[in-house]
């Protein structure tokens, strides 16, 4: 497949400089919506340097013309496009292997994750529309809190337009996951690209739950230091809008995170053999209908869902304690489009 290194159009200067082949497998279309902000512009910053994509399309209501004029000057494949304003949405989504969405408004100090439902409820519901129409086969990868209702808002959407696949709509937790392995690490002076933690439920409060027996390498804590640690990885998303102070939640770790995950979802496009991430989806692992776990990524999306594992008897009770509120959320979402 041909692909243009395109520079911006001053006159005078040729427009394509460049012509390269590329194969299909290696050949991806990535939208971000909400590329504009805290998250969208650093994620998209990291999507730009990453050779699996050849197109990257960016999308938000304000300042994107920008932000791709930015971008479209780094020396790496992927053409960009900034696409301004909500009839610009289906060009931008057109064609997209993957869209990665961080619209919304973040918490201040104070807020809950839900408090965020009566803005971003609407802003991801309208994203998810467009997905249907102009990219209904690609993933959706949703940051926008709160996670546990915006996954099955975008979920309903599918289903009314007769286009659900649950395999392709997630709900990013992978920031859970990178905290989890940095606490980890911190506190056993491991390096923390060793660790690997498996982060499950949802991405609220106690509804993350970490599961540290599931530790690689193998950790051992005292029963008070691993509550402390489960609070803190819990509580980690509060712990950084505490100390923006009014100037937003985490942005910098999400967008790692955000393009962590999205990298993954292009692997297991491109028929990668073993990736695996943790992401918030429809589930029947417990009795709540959408649940993260650990899950094995490939051509279709979610391959396998390699569900809970052997849990301790702590991590019993952190899953008990949560299964309300996440059953809670998930039906507000639900309840927002069928109402
Ligand atoms: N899943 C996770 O682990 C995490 C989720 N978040 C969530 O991500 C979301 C974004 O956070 P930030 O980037 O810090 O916020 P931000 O306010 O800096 O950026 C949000 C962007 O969304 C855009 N936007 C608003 N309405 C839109 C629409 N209808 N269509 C397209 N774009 C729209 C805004 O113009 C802005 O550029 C928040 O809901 C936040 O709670 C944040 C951190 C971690
Ligand atoms: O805490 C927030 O509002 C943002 C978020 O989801 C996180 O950092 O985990």
């Amino acid at each position: 497949m041909l692909n243009r290194i395109v520079k911006p159009s001053i006159s005078g200067v040729p427009k394509a400089v460049k012509c390269f082949s590329t194969t299909p497998q290696n050949n991806f279309k990535v939208a971000v919506a909400g590329a504009s902000g805290g998250i969208g512009q650093p994620l998209s910053l990291l999507l730009k340097q990453n050779p699996l994509v050849t197109e990257l399309s960016l999308y938000d209501v304000v300042h994107t013309p920008g932000v791709a004029a930015d971008l479209s000057h780094i020396e790496t494949p992927a053409k960009v496009k900034g696409y301004v304003g909500a009839e610009s949405i289906c060009d931008a989504f057109k064609g997209c292997d993957v869209v990665v969405i961080p619209a919304g408004v973040p918490r201040k100090p104070g807020m809950t994750r839900d408090d965020l439902f009566n803005t971003n409820a609407s802003i991801v519901r309208d994203i998810a529309k467009a997905c249907v129409e102009a990219c209904p086969k690609a993933m959706l990868a949703i940051i926008s809190n709160p996670v546990n209702s915006t996954v099955p808002i975008a979920s309903e959407i599918f289903k009314k337009a007769g286009k659900y696949d649950p395999k392709r709509i997630f709900g990013v937790t992978t920031l859970d996951v990178v905290r989890a392995n940095t606490f980890i690490a911190e506190a056993k002076c491991l390096d923390p690209l060793t660790v690997k933690v498996p982060v499950i439920g949802g991405h609220a409060g106690v509804t993350i739950m970490p599961l540290i027996s599931q530790a690689s390498p193998k950790v051992s804590f005292s029963e008070s230091e691993l509550k402390a640690l489960t609070v803190r990885i819990q509580d980690a998303g509060t712990e950084v809008v505490k100390a923006k102070a009014g100037a937003g939640s985490a942005t910098l770790s999400m967008a790692y995170a955000g393009a962590r995950f999205a990298i993954a979802l292009l692997r297991g496009l491109k028929g990668e053999a073993n990736v695996i991430e943790c992401a918030f989806v429809k589930s029947d692992v417990t009795e709540a209908p959408y649940f993260a776990t650990p899950l094995l990524l490939g051509k279709g999306g979610i391959e396998k869902n390699l569900g809970l594992g052997t849990l301790s008897a702590f991590e019993q009770q952190l899953l008990k304690a949560g299964i309300p509120e996440l059953i809670a959320s998930i039906k507000k979402g639900e309840q927002f489009v069928n109402k």
